[in-house]
C-alpha cells in the first residue's frame, strides 16, 4: 500500500518535469529521471523499499506493474518490470565489450553493490562487469542469475548510467549452466576448465610422462611436435621456448581442456546471433601456467578458429582471496610481461581471477596490459559491506565474527586460502571503535570473505535468518556510506592500474 508521501511525490511527477518533489520519508534517486515512451520514470525509496514511480501513457508505462497511485504507478523491482525496462531503456540492457578496452569485473553478492560501483568507474576509461557472479555463488547465497542480472540492470537505471555495463556467467562448468547464462542474456562467458587439466603430471617421473604421451594417438603427437618443437614461437616481448619434456608435460596437462574449450566454443559461442566476451578460466588450479603453456592453450585455440575476449592464467605465486599478491614479484613480472605479451599477441586481454587487493602488482598489470585488462573482482565488494556493519552495527558484527570462526573449517572448503586464525585478535578484547580494523588485517578478511554464504544462509531452529536480515537492514540504512566505501577501495584498484 503507498504511503501518503509516495501519493503526494507521484502527484507532483505528474505537473513537474522533473523529481522536484521532496518529503522526509522519500529518497528520490534523481539520476534515474527518464523520460520515453510518452512516460515519466524515477526510482523511488519509501518505507517499504525501492520502488519505480511512473506517470503518462504509451506502451512503456502500460507494460509496468504496480500499485495505481494518484494517476500514476509505483512499481516493484520485479523480474517483469526490469525486462520492461530492457525492452525501452537500453542502457539497462548489458552488453559486451570486446578486447579493446579495460573491463573490471564487480562481482556484487548481495545485490545491492552496484549503485556503489557505477559511482566509481563513470568518469574512468574502464567498463564494469556489474553482473558477475560464479555458480558457487549462487549455491552459497542462494541467489539466481536472474537475481543478479536484474540487480545490475536496476542499479543501472537508478544511476542513469549510460556508459555500458557487462553480465559475466562466471565459473561455468557445465553445459547446462553456459545454457542458462546465454538464455537470460549474460554478455560473457568465463569457461572454468579446472576439471579438465590435469595436475597429476606435475607429479610423474620422467618415465612416465614419456610413456603416457606416447599413448597419444600418434597423428596428435606429430602436430604438437610440429608445431612446438620446430622454430621456437616469435611473440615479441614473450621469452618463450620448448623443450620435448615440457611440450609432452604441456600437452598432457591442457590437452583434454584444449579440447573441451573448442568443443564449448563451437556449440555454444561459434554460430551466436550477438556478442559475447568468451573468458577462458586456467586460474583455479594447482599448476602454475607458465608462458609456455599460455603460449601452447592461445595458439592451439588460435589454429582451431576458437575466438577469445580473455585468458585467466594461473600465475605463479598465489592470488588468494581478499589480500595482496603472495610470492616473487620479481618472477611475477619476468612472467607477467611474457603473458601479457602472448594475449596481445593474439588479440585477447588477460584476465586477472582473485583480482581484488593485489595492490603490489597493479602497476606492473597496468603497465604489461597497457591498460587493456580484465581485473574479477568480488569478495573484496562483500567485505567493504562487512566494513559498514563492523562500523555502524557493532553488535551485529560481533554475533557474525564469532558464527564464522565457528564455521570456518566447512568454507575452507570452497575456497584456498592460508589463514592463520590465531592471527586474529580475539573479538572479545577488540572495542566497537577498532571492530573494522579487521578489515585491514589479512587473516580477518579471508575469514569473513570465505564464509559469505553461511552468513547470509545461516537460520535458527524456527527458520529465522540469523544475521541477514539485520545485515541489508543495515546496509540499506547506510546505502551512500558503503558506495562511499566501494568508491575509496575499488578506486584504489584503479588508480594503481593506471585506470
Ligand atoms: O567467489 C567466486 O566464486 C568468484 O568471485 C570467483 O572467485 C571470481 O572468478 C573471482 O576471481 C573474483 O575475484
Amino acid at each position: 500500500m503507498a504511503t501518503a508521501s509516495a501519493a503526494s511525490f507521484i502527484s507532483a511527477m505528474k505537473s513537474g518535469n522533473g523529481p522536484a518533489f521532496a518529503s522526509p520519508d522519500i529518497r528520490v534517486y534523481s539520476a534515474s529521471w527518464t523520460e520515453a515512451d510518452g512516460a515519466k520514470l524515477v526510482m523511488i525509496r519509501t518505507a517499504e523499499g525501492r520502488f519505480i514511480a511512473a506517470v503518462g501513457s504509451g506502451e512503456l508505462y502500460d507494460s509496468l506493474q504496480g500499485e495505481t497511485v494518484e494517476g500514476g504507478k509505483l512499481c516493484p523491482l520485479t523480474h517483469a518490470n526490469r525486462l520492461v525496462l530492457n525492452r525501452f531503456l537500453p542502457h539497462t540492457k548489458p552488453q559486451a565489450f570486446g578486447t579493446q578496452i579495460a573491463t573490471i569485473g564487480l562481482g556484487d553478492r548481495l545485490g545491492i553493490a552496484s549503485p556503489g560501483h557505477i559511482r566509481t568507474v563513470r568518469g574512468r576509461s574502464v567498463r564494469p562487469i556489474l553482473a558477475q557472479q560464479s555458480i558457487r555463488e549462487l549455491n552459497l547465497t542462494g541467489r539466481t542469475y536472474e537475481d543478479v542480472l536484474d540487480a545490475a540492470c536496476y542499479a543501472a537505471f537508478q544511476e542513469g548510467y549510460k556508459d555500458g555495463f557487462g553480465a559475466d556467467g562466471d565459473h561455468l562448468k557445465k553445459a547446462e549452466d553456459i545454457e542458462y547464462a546465454l538464455r537470460l542474456g549474460f554478455t560473457m562467458l568465463t569457461l572454468d576448465c579446472s576439471e579438465q587439466i590435469d595436475n597429476t603430471v606435475g607429479n610423474l617421473s620422467p618415465a612416465d610422462v614419456e610413456a603416457r604421451y606416447a599413448a597419444l594417438p600418434a597423428d596428435v603427437r606429430s602436430r604438437y611436435e610440429s608445431r612446438y618443437l620446430g622454430t621456437a614461437p616469435q611473440v615479441e616481448g614473450a621469452a618463450i621456448a620448448f623443450t620435448r619434456e615440457a611440450l609432452m608435460k604441456d600437452v598432457l596437462i591442457y590437452g583434454a581442456a584444449i579440447d573441451f574449450m573448442e568443443s564449448i566454443y563451437r556449440r555454444y559461442i561459434e554460430n551466436l546471433d550477438r556478442e559475447v566476451d568468451f573468458e577462458i578460466s586456467i586460474d583455479e588450479t594447482m599448476t602454475p601456467t607458465s608462458p609456455e603453456a599460455h603460449y601452447l592453450v592461445a595458439n592451439e585455440l588460435h589454429v582451431r578458429g576458437v575466438r577469445i575476449f580473455s585468458m585467466a592464467p594461473r600465475f605463479c605465486g598465489e592470488f588468494q582471496k581478499g589480500i595482496d599478491y603472495i610470492g616473487d614479484i620479481a618472477q611475477f613480472e619476468r612472467e607477467l610481461a611474457s603473458h601479457a605479451a602472448i594475449a596481445d599477441h593474439f588479440g585477447y586481454k588477460l584476465s586477472i581471477h582473485s583480482g581484488s587487493d593485489k595492490f603490489s602488482v597493479f602497476p606492473l598489470i597496468g603497465k604489461y596490459t597497457q591498460g587493456r585488462f580484465h581485473l574479477k573482482t568480488a569478495g573484496t565488494n562483500w567485505l567493504e559491506a562487512v566494513r559498514v556493519v563492523a562500523e555502524k552495527n557493532p553488535a551485529l558484527y560481533r554475533k557474525m565474527h564469532q558464527f564464522t570462526l565457528d564455521r570456518f573449517e566447512e568454507a575452507t572448503a570452497y575456497y584456498h586460502v592460508t589463514t592463520d586464525l590465531a592471527q586474529i585478535a580475539p573479538i572479545g578484547e577488540v572495542s566497537d571503535a577498532q571492530l573494522p580494523d579487521y578489515m585491514n588485517e589479512n587473516n580477518a578478511r579471508q575469514l569473513l570473505h570465505i564464509t559469505y554464504g553461511l552468513l547470509l544462509q545461516a537460520k535458527d531452529a524456527g527458520g529465522r535468518k540469523l544475521f541477514a536480515d539485520e545485515f541489508f537492514a543495515t546496509l540499506v540504512e547506510q546505502e551512500d556510506h558503503y558506495a562511499e566505501g566501494l568508491g575509496k577501495h575499488i578506486g584504489k584498484h584503479l588508480d594503481l592500474l593506471g585506470k
